[in-house]
């Protein structure tokens, strides 16, 4: 691979707190890009379910080996979900450019962290897509219609957290996710042309707390 190509198939980061409309845009990308992007195939320890299909809607390990790649420090992320082990490799994410695909990963602060301390040569393009303001993401999330009151004022204490996070500049590119369509022609102007200039200010939400 030449190392343009190289460069145009950096993976991507993608992260935002939660209701700030990531799902929303990767969608979208999705559907203008149908075969430019790629999500990497996680491990896990759970049994396939039928119609799963191995090394493709999971890449399906025993405890044992699951284990063991972590004590290799295979994985970018892993947790334990009712009894069962899931996990990000970093083989996972390096197949994608392996297979002439850009791999987006939509992950939160706390996956940042790890791939800056842990995994630095995956050299991924830092996105952070953040709300115009907090009142707007609280609006989101409740038009969304998905969650309580508790995980709202969860999801809520949590955006400040990693707001707080992409002022401490870890972050190539901010797009602010205010009209949507303005927000995908930013996006994808970052993504796919890799304009990083194409990006937004972080908004001050300083005044707002
Ligand atoms: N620019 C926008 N203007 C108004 N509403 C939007 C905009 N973008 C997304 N939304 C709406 O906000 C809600 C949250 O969006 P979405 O589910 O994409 O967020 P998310 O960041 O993926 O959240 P999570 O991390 O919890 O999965 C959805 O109901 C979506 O339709």
């Amino acid at each position: 691979m030449s190392s343009i190509a190289a460069n145009l198939l950096r993976p991507v980061v993608i992260c935002g707190p939660s209701g700030t409309g990531k799902s929303t845009l990767l969608k979208k990308l999705f559907n203008e890009f149908p075969d430019k992007f790629g999500f990497s195939i996680s491990h896990t320890t759970r049994a396939p379910r039928p119609g799963e299909e191995r090394g493709v809607s999971y890449h399906y390990v025993s405890r044992e080996s699951f284990v063991e790649l972590v004590q290799q420090d295979g994985f970018i992320e892993h947790a334990e979900f009712s009894g069962n082990m899931y996990g990000t490799s970093v083989k996972s994410v390096e197949d994608v450019k392996q297979g002439g695909k850009m791999c987006i990963l939509d992950i939160d602060t706390q996956g940042v962290k790890l791939i800056k301390a842990n995994h630095p040569h995956l050299d991924p393009l830092y996105v952070f897509i953040s709300p115009p303001s907090l009142a707007s993401l609280k609006t989101r999330l409740a038009g969304r219609g998905t969650e309580s009151d508790h995980s709202m004022q969860a999801r809520l204490a949590a955006a400040v957290g990693e707001l707080e996070y992409a002022k401490s500049g870890a972050f190539d590119v901010v797009v602010v996710n205010d009209d949507l369509e303005r927000a995908y022609a930013k996006l994808r102007r970052v993504v796919v042309d890799r304009d990083l200039e194409a990006g937004d200010q972080l908004p001050d939400f300083a005044a707002e707390q």
